[in-house]
């Protein structure tokens, strides 16, 4: 089995009198995509931020790459490796894709970005920008302006700035939100491929792309772990069955 990369350890937190994660522990190995479901209200959001550092959790652990990354904030884990995409990006309007990316790897590498003109020629910025626009499938559109872009190619942006983090693991927080059908497809092509960079910790409601791309499933439900294991398992479930996925899975 793959080394675990993350692994939460008990993480409590509440709000007053609500538990929103309660003692929850989950590991994240190489190679994977560990989806993370549940209903609205289960404390995904809640336990996501924990891990990125934007929420300090009441009680619990989390390890990153076998280290202890409780006492960072969410910059210093940023810089470990640990990438979180979509629902909180930097993404400038009126820059270029290519423009933007530039930025994310010139950030990435502590360059300070002083005037973009002679950074345009810099090839050290410009390379990996351009590899990672490639890596996001967005290569057509490298010269168009961010606000531009479609719901699907702003998605694809935020995953090629994620990149430029030369990410450890990828938090992501419902990607398919608000798109399409067919952007959706796009996205779940997407993600099968990212997971050759680094293993995804993937909160999503499209129980069709969970089902799809998910090596592993873990059921939130009231701040609680239910359950966890294969997609088979958890759909065979009868606890998960009976409190989410209702007995049409
Ligand atoms: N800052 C806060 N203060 C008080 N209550 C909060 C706060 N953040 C979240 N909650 C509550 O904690 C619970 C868990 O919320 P959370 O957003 O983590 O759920 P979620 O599983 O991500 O939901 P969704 O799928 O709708 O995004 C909810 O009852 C929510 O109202």
């Amino acid at each position: 089995m793959p080394e675990p990369v993350l692994e939460i350890e008990s993480l409590s937190k509440s709000f007053g009198a609500l538990k929103a994660t309660d003692d929850v522990s989950l590991t994240l190995r190489g190679g994977e995509i560990h989806a993370l479901i549940g209903p609205n209200g289960a404390g995904k959001s809640t336990l996501i931020k924990q891990i990125t550092g934007e929420l300090r959790p009441d009680s619990g652990s989390i390890r990153f790459q076998g280290r202890a990354i409780d006492i960072l904030d969410a910059a210093g884990r940023a810089r470990l490796g640990l990438a979180r995409s979509f629902q909180v990006s930097s993404v400038i309007p009126d820059f270029t894709v290519r423009q933007n990316v530039m930025l994310a790897v010139a950030g990435a590498s502590g360059h300070v970005f002083r005037v973009l003109r002679p950074a345009q020629s810099d090839a050290k910025l410009t390379a990996p920008a351009d590899h990672h626009i490639a890596k996001a499938g967005l290569h057509e559109r490298a010269q168009a302006r961010a606000a531009e872009l479609s719901h699907g190619e702003r998605r694809k942006l935020e995953i090629a700035m994620a990149l430029a983090l030369k990410p450890r693991a990828f938090l992501l927080d419902e990607p398919m939100a608000g798109m399409g059908a067919e952007g959706g497809g796009q996205v779940t092509a997407m993600l099968s491929a990212l997971k050759a960079e680094a293993p995804i910790l993937l909160v999503e409601h499209d129980m069709d792309a969970v089902f799809a791309l998910a090596d592993r499933i873990s059921v939130l439900v009231y701040g609680r772990i239910i359950a966890s294991g294969s997609v088979d398992e958890i759909r065979r479930d009868p606890e998960v069955r009976r409190s989410y996925l209702g007995d049409d899975a």
